[in-house]
């Protein structure tokens, strides 16, 4: 019989722990050791004996939390979004210290928003003009979402690599921010609306035509094969993976 893979959630009280715990408590080969609230010590995952920690918490906080996990021997994986380039490059210095261990930080941990990236960055080198919009829930605290900031990093670097230039665009005048983001290149709109969960639409136009590339997740559950494969794959990865697809084989 395989060892069972101690598990402790970060935020589990929030939207996506709560979803977290159950879905650890429901696989045979996890065991949850700890769930911890905004009011709990970081200091409360000793002696739990956690392999791996999952940060499910708020953009403030996931850094100092990852960087003590790694810092205690633990794997991380982390779906809390704020993770820009510089708090990246910290991380990958810090696991260069700790060669064995693994960190998986997910942007989005639905397989159909990893696929929408992706397709969308392929796409995007045959079509002149790209834009995304992401749509949410109004109690998100971040805009624009982590995914489309990666999905628009992907684009961005599929178009260098294809040597397509920037999508046209003879605004003059915005002093409203109408175009919304900018991410290299990339405009980026951002849409708060009670009712809605997660969802992401990326438009792509040339002459005479348009593709559109849409993912929405209705449910917080759609997060959580991704969750679990995470858990498990993130102790044999180590270093920095950023995104899930690093563990899917689709290229
Ligand atoms: N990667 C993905 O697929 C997904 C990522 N997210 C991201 O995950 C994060 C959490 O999202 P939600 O669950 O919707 O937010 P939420 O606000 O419902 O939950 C966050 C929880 O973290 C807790 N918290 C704050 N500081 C803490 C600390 N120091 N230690 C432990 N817990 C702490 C809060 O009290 C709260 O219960 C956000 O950054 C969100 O954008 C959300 C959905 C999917
Ligand atoms: O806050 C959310 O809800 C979500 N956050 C992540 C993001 O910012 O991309 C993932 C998903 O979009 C849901």
């Amino acid at each position: 019989m395989t060892d069972v893979i101690k598990v402790a959630v970060l935020g589990a009280a929030g939207r996506m722990g709560s979803e977290a715990v159950k879905a650890i408590n429901s696989a045979a080969d996890l065991e949850l050791v700890a769930a911890l609230g905004s009011g709990d010590p970081l200091e409360s995952l000793e002696g739990t004996g956690a392999d791996i920690v999952v940060d499910l918490t708020v953009p403030s906080v996931s850094e100092a939390n990852v960087r003590y996990a790694v810092e205690h021997g633990m794997h991380a994986v982390v779906g809390t979004t704020g993770w820009d380039e510089e708090k990246l490059q910290r991380l990958r210095d810090l696991l260069d210290e700790h060669p064995e261990t693994g960190v998986l930080i997910a942007p989005n941990f639905a397989i159909g928003a990893v696929l929408a990236g992706k397709f969308a960055a392929a796409a995007s080198r045959y079509f002149e003009s790209v834009e995304v919009i992401e749509l949410h829930h109004p109690n998100k605290l971040d805009a624009p979402s982590g995914t489309a900031r990666h999905t628009a990093q992907l684009i961005a670097e599929a178009r260098r690599e294809a040597g397509v230039a920037p999508s046209p665009d003879a605004t003059e005048s915005d002093p409203e921010g109408s175009r919304g983001a900018v991410i290299e290149d990339v405009h980026v709109h951002a849409v708060r609306l009670r009712g809605l969960v997660a969802h992401e639409e990326i438009l792509l136009g040339d002459t005479g035509q348009q593709l559109s590339i849409r993912h929405d997740s209705f449910d917080r559950v759609s997060f959580m094969p991704g969750v679990l494969l995470g858990v498990r794959r993130v102790g044999s990865a180590p270093g920095l993976t950023h995104g899930l697809d690093g563990y899917l084989e689709l290229d």
